[in-house]
């Protein structure tokens, strides 16, 4: 038998009861959750290149690079608190020892040095922390669940998918940014004991974990970021100063993914290089992918600059970087740069190098021009420590910028308790109240319990919310939703309105109780919960107290939760004692 609700006591004043109608589904779609029906549409394509089916986004060359990915996080949702009371030899009438829920698992992303792209997260684009246990009888709280952590490269910016504000950046190794709070656990009906009310029937649900979508893009942080045309000579180079292998070859875009370098310049630390795909003109508005690559050398205090020396023109070539940078940000455009002539082994290079030299130190306002051959290695460890001097040189780099949104709080952590009143003149009657606060409420509501219900009645009543549907109209009887529950207005309700198969319960209990007061049985016949004010905890179906009765519903094993084992010396009790 399946009892969803009883409320007994006489003169309760509860607000609303849940009903057993439920809303259609597509009305709820339709009218209310279109922008949730269009953020699924927009991201169901990261669901098709997860299944490796032609994604949408083939166009989008950002989308071919490991350095940007979405992610979806949720934290654990807290453990629900339990309904349950002692119950010792000698004293059946023990207090409430519900216990509290444990919270559920947070989602932080870790910064981890040994990572260089996002490719993982491509793999896996949800991420859910594990669910906190619920309460048990004697006290006994729930276990918090583990969190869980996403690892990912140095330089990784974080934002809010749909609002696109930033919310932190992980830039140091072991740096954490806690992205999904788990929910925490729901209180157990010790927590409701008050001196008046010393027996509470009454437990909350575990608060949901905070979830979202997150985009994420990766910033390499290097000291010198290279730059060049394609087939310049930076992979070139970055192979001769460090112990980096990137590939190279004799054609233009050999690079595809940004490479990072340790030189060693003998102080330890090391200089890091980054090399990045060749730029040609138009990469600022995203031409050879440009843009997916000048974002990397952002993070750089100082750009190396590397001009090839075979190339027809190239001072030209200098100059047409500088101004695609110029046109992609002019931030990026300040930073100092280190020119190089490239390719000096070549004898038509050599030929003409003091040439160049002159006319590059003219373009580019300054003498931070050296000749170098990175295929030889002439002149590439002289312009590593020049470099590594430089760059000590450099003001500290810039602040991680401060954040726009704050993504460590979950449900009822957030700062507004606003909520909106939805109406549509085509289904009159119906009302939805939307709002973060009270639809965590209504979350955290055990709806089972008539005193938690009564609970979310004062609560609604508490942010105004009751006064306010009864000025725009609304009448006892209409329709109220609040996220996936409904119920029934009932503004000055003083006798609740009692499910028909609660009376039909009550009635075959009565019955029960009537042939056992007849045969004598006296055990029987005080099997009358409903009419004493007792309820059915539904998740067991197992009746855990009465109202007044001197004897208590014993607490069946199981009430524990599957995976609760009995310690040595834990006094368990079952029904049959
Ligand atoms: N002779 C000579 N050839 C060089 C030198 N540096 C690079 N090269 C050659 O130039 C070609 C391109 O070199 P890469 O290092 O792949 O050039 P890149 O700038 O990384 O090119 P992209 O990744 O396509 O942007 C290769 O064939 C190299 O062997 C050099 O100092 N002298
Ligand atoms: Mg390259």
């Amino acid at each position: 038998m399946m009892l969803s609700l009883v409320l007994m006591v006489p003169d309760t004043h509860a607000f609303v009861v849940v009903t057993t109608k439920r809303i259609t589904r597509t009305f709820a779609t339709s009218v209310f959750d279109a922008d949730k029906v269009d953020l699924q549409k927009k991201y169901s394509d990261t669901f098709r290149r997860k299944n490796g089916k032609n994604s949408s986004n083939n166009d989008d060359p950002e989308w071919k690079f490991f350095d940007t990915a979405r992610l979806h996080v949720s934290g654990g949702d807290g453990g629900n608190g339990s309904v349950a009371f002692r119950r010792e030899k000698g004293a059946p009438l023990g207090g409430p020892s519900g216990g509290r829920g444990g919270s559920g698992g947070s989602v932080y992303l870790e910064c981890d040095e040994s990572l260089n792209t996002l490719m993982m997260l491509r793999q896996k684009i949800h991420v859910r922390a594990a669910n906190g246990k619920n309460g048990i009888g004697k006290n006994k709280d729930g276990q918090c669940a583990d969190d869980t952590i996403v690892r990912v490269p140095p330089g990784t910016v974080v934002r809010e998918l749909t609002t696109q504000k930033l919310a932190g950046e992980l830039r140091t190794h072991g740096e954490r940014l806690l992205v999904a709070k788990g929910g925490r656990g729901g209180r157990g009906n010790a927590a409701f004991m008050t001196q008046r009310r010393t027996a509470p029937k009454l437990a909350e649900r575990g608060e949901p974990g905070a979830s979202r979508w997150l985009s994420i893009e990766l910033r390499l942080v290097a000291d010198v970021g290279f730059l060049g045309m394609p087939n310049a000579g930076k992979s070139t180079l970055l192979a001769a100063a460090s112990a980096a292998r990137p590939k190279i070859a004799n054609y233009p875009f050999t690079t595809i993914v940004p490479n990072l370098g340790v030189c060693d310049v003998g102080d330890g630390a090391g200089l890091v290089l980054c090399d990045i795909p060749g730029l040609i003109e138009g990469a600022s508005e995203g031409a050879g992918m440009g843009g997916a690559f000048l974002r990397h050398v952002q993070r750089c205090k100082v750009l190396l600059h590397v001009v090839d020396g075979t190339s027809e023109d190239p001072v030209q070539d200098f100059i047409t970087i500088n101004n695609e940078l110029k046109q992609y940000d002019d931030f990026l455009a300040q930073k100092p740069q280190v020119v190089i002539l490239n390719k000096v082994d070549v004898p038509e290079v050599k030929e003409k190098e003091e040439e160049l030299l002159q006319s590059l130190r003219e373009a580019a306002g300054h003498s931070r021009v050296l000749p170098v051959s990175a295929a030889t290695t002439e002149n590439v460890s002289q312009l590593m420590s020049r470099l590594s001097k430089f760059v000590a040189a450099q003001p500290k780099p810039d602040l991680p910028p401060l954040p726009e949104v704050d993504l460590s709080k979950a449900g009822l952590e957030y700062d507004s308790d606003d909520y909106e009143i939805i109406s549509d003149p085509a289904y009159p009657g119906q009302w939805r109240i939307s709002g973060q606060h009270i639809e965590q409420i209504a979350k955290m509501t055990h709806w089972e319990y008539p005193e938690a219900v009564e609970r979310f009645g004062r609560q609604l009543e508490a942010l105004g919310i009751s006064s306010e549907l009864s000025r725009r109209g609304a009448e006892d009887g209409d329709l109220i939703m609040i996220d996936k529950y409904d119920f029934e207005f009932s503004p000055n309700l003083t006798n609740p309105y009692i499910p028909p198969e609660l009376i039909e319960a009550e009635e075959m209990f009565a019955s029960k109780s009537r042939a056992a007061v007849k045969n004598d049985e006296e055990d029987d016949a005080l099997w009358r919960p409903f009419q004493e004010g007792g309820f059915l905890d539904v998740d067991t179906e197992e009746l855990v107290g009465f109202g007044d009765l001197d004897d208590w519903m014993l607490l069946e094993d199981d009430e524990f939760g599957d995976d609760y084992i009995p310690e040595e010396g834990d006094e368990v009790w079952t029904s049959n004692e």
